[in-house]
Formats: C-alpha cells, structure tokens, sequence
C-alpha cells in the first residue's frame, strides 16, 4: 500500500539553499524513494520573494516529480506551517564577507521567535524542526524555547555541514577515499569555535590520529579550515555555501529518520559533554525512532578536546547571553 504525504514546511523557499533542497526533498532524496511529500512553501510577505517563489514552483511541476503531492506557497507562516510534520527553517538573513555568524543574532533571532510559537501551535502531532538559518545552534534554542507544546527534544540545528566538511578534508589529508572516514563528529557551534573531534574517528579501520600522525595539523590547520570553512566560500564566491548546505540537510534529516544511523545533530545539551545544559551544541546521537535520537555518550575527551568544547561552550554561553531577552 503506497504511503500517505507527508507536509513539509520549508522557510526561505525562495532563497539560495532551498533552490537546491527542494528539488532534492521533492525527489525522494531526504524522506525515501516511496515516501511521498507535500511541500508547504514560506517566504517574506515581499512581492518580490513571493513571484520568485511562484517560479520555484513552476519548475518543481516542470520536473513531475512522482513523490510531489502539492504544493502550498505562502507568506503567511500560520498557512504554512500548519499540519507540517517537519519544519525546516532556512529562512534568515546569510552573513556576507567579515562577518561572523553571530553578527547575525539580533536581526535573524526574531524570526524564530514567531515561528517557534506558530509550529507549537498548528503544526502536526509528530512535528519536528531543523534550523539552519544562522546563527543555527542559538536560533534553535529560541524557537524551542517558544514551544509549550512540543518538546526540546523536537527541535534540532544543523552542524553536519560541519561533519562532512570534516570528513572531506581527512580524507584529502590521508590520501584516502572519503568513504574509509567514519565517527568525525562535530561538537559545540556551527561557528569556528566547534570542535571536529579529530581522536574519535577512524580511517579504514583504524584511529585517524594513527593514519595522521601529524597532530600538529589535527590541532591546527584541520580544526581552522573545518572551522573557517563557511568563511572560505563567501571569500570564493562572493555569497554563502548553498548546494552543500542544501546537500548537509538532506543528510540531517535523512539519518535523522534512519533507525541505527549515527551522525552529528545540535541538540539541547543538557550538560552532557561538559555544555552549558541550556544551550544547543553539536553531539553525536544515534537515531532511535523516525525522528527521534540518543546522544552517544560514551566517548572520553583528552585535554585538547575539552579546551575545544570550553571554548565553543562558552561562546554558545554567550549567545545565549545576547538573546535572553527572546527566550
Ligand atoms: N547551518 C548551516 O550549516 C548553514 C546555514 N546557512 C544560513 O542559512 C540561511 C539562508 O541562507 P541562503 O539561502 O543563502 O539565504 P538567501 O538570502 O539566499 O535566502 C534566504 C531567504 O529567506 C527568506 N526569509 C527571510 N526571512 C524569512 C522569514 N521570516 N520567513 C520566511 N522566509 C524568510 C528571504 O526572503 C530569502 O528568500 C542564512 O542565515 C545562512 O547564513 C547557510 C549555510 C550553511
Ligand atoms: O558561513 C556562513 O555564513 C554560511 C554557513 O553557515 C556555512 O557555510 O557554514
């Protein structure tokens, strides 16, 4: 028996980001090849944002994507967010050259105060959200905070952009087939503070630290290019990563609805790994149920990695500092 649709709410439906994840989610690549979807569409009440997107979802009829069962394009969130089993909010301002993620606090925070207590209110029974408008980890915790309803556990921000930058330039450092790069987990912000923990992960088997014996460069270069990386983007090309964002939510939300799979998810701390308990830092989980997850614990930091996630706990601290008046 085919399956029902599922609705998904996507934010910035217009923007950058999703001209590459939609097509993607309509195509089966984020929720499966026999899972049909319902697109519920968002965008700024701005005329212009608004006939964009109208010429987003004239293309998605253009591909007759199979798993596509409607549409609904709106600028009012209360449309569409109603019934949405997954929110995906990617609707923000992008930082542009020399700024930082956190630069973008004030202007973007406010929107996910509204959206958080709109999903609260109509969205679906099982509702989950994904952030990743920026700055993601503290633009979370302001939607989560909004929600009477649904709890902490439901909302989640993106850092596995962060893994598989990660893991591409392991690989790239090894010589090796990306694939042979297992358990990279990225913990903290998804800000040059996180910590991509370098000692957990294995290439071909065996510890990364054993194939690159360099650690100088694991403490070094590694942490700063995957760090810096969003950085390096807008100084090529002039505007912020799109595809591989696009392409990192995908996976966040694919491994998300995968029994078994493991991967990096920022998630409310609740102190565990040392992180201030109210904060959302990025943590390794184990998906448990569609939806849902356990965060690994099991892992022990040397005294490099907890200086790491000192230091990105502390600048997490502090965003939630800067917006204590959202909360
Ligand atoms: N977490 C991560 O790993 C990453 C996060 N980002 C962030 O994602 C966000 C979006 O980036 P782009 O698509 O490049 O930006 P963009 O400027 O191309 O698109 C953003 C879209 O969001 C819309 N928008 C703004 N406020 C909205 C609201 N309240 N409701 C609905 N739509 C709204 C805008 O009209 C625009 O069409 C930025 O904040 C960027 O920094 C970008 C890359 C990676
Ligand atoms: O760096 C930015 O502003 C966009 C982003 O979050 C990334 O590419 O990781």
């Amino acid at each position: 028996m085919s399956k029902s649709p599922i609705r998904v709410a996507v934010t910035g439906a217009a923007g950058q980001i999703t001209y590459s994840l939609l097509f993607r989610i309509a195509s089966g690549a984020m929720f499966g090849p026999d899972q049909p979807v319902i697109l519920q569409l968002i965008e700024v009440p701005v005329e212009k944002a608004m006939k964009a997107l109208e010429g987003v979802a004239m293309e998605l009829d253009d591909c007759a994507f199979p798993l596509l069962k409607g549409m609904v394009l709106t600028d009012d969130p209360r449309v569409g967010f109603k019934d949405a089993n997954w929110s995906l909010l990617v609707g923000a301002k992008p930082r542009g050259p020399g700024m930082e993620r956190a630069d973008l606090l004030k202007d973007n925070g406010k929107i996910f105060i509204s959206q958080g207590k709109i999903i609260d209110e109509v969205a679906a029974e099982d509702a989950r959200v994904a952030v990743v408008g920026n700055p993601a980890n503290t633009n979370c915790m302001i939607a989560a905070s909004q929600a009477k309803r649904l709890p902490a556990e439901r909302f989640t921000a993106m850092v596995r952009l962060d893994q598989n930058r990660a893991q591409a330039q392991l690989a790239k450092k090894a010589g090796v087939d990306l694939t042979t790069v297992k358990n990279i987990f990225i913990y903290g912000n998804h800000s040059p503070t996180m910590f991509p923990a370098f000692g957990h992960a294995t290439i071909g088997g065996k510890p990364a630290t054993e194939v690159i014996t360099d650690s100088a460069w694991l403490q070094g270069p590694y942490c700063e290019t995957v760090g810096k990386r969003g950085a390096a983007i807008i100084a090529a090309r002039g505007l912020s990563s799109a595809a591989s964002a696009a392409n990192a939510l995908i996976d966040h939300v694919r491994d998300l609805t995968t029994p078994g799979a493991i991967h990096s998810i920022a998630v409310k701390s609740n102190g565990l790994y040392g992180f201030d308990a109210s904060v959302w830092a990025g943590m390794p989980v184990r998906t448990t149920t569609p939806g849902s997850y356990e965060v690994i614990t099991g892992y022990t930091m040397d005294d490099f990695a907890k200086s790491k996630i000192a230091a990105t706990n502390k600048e997490l601290v502090e965003e939630r500092a800067a917006v204590a008046d959202m909360l």
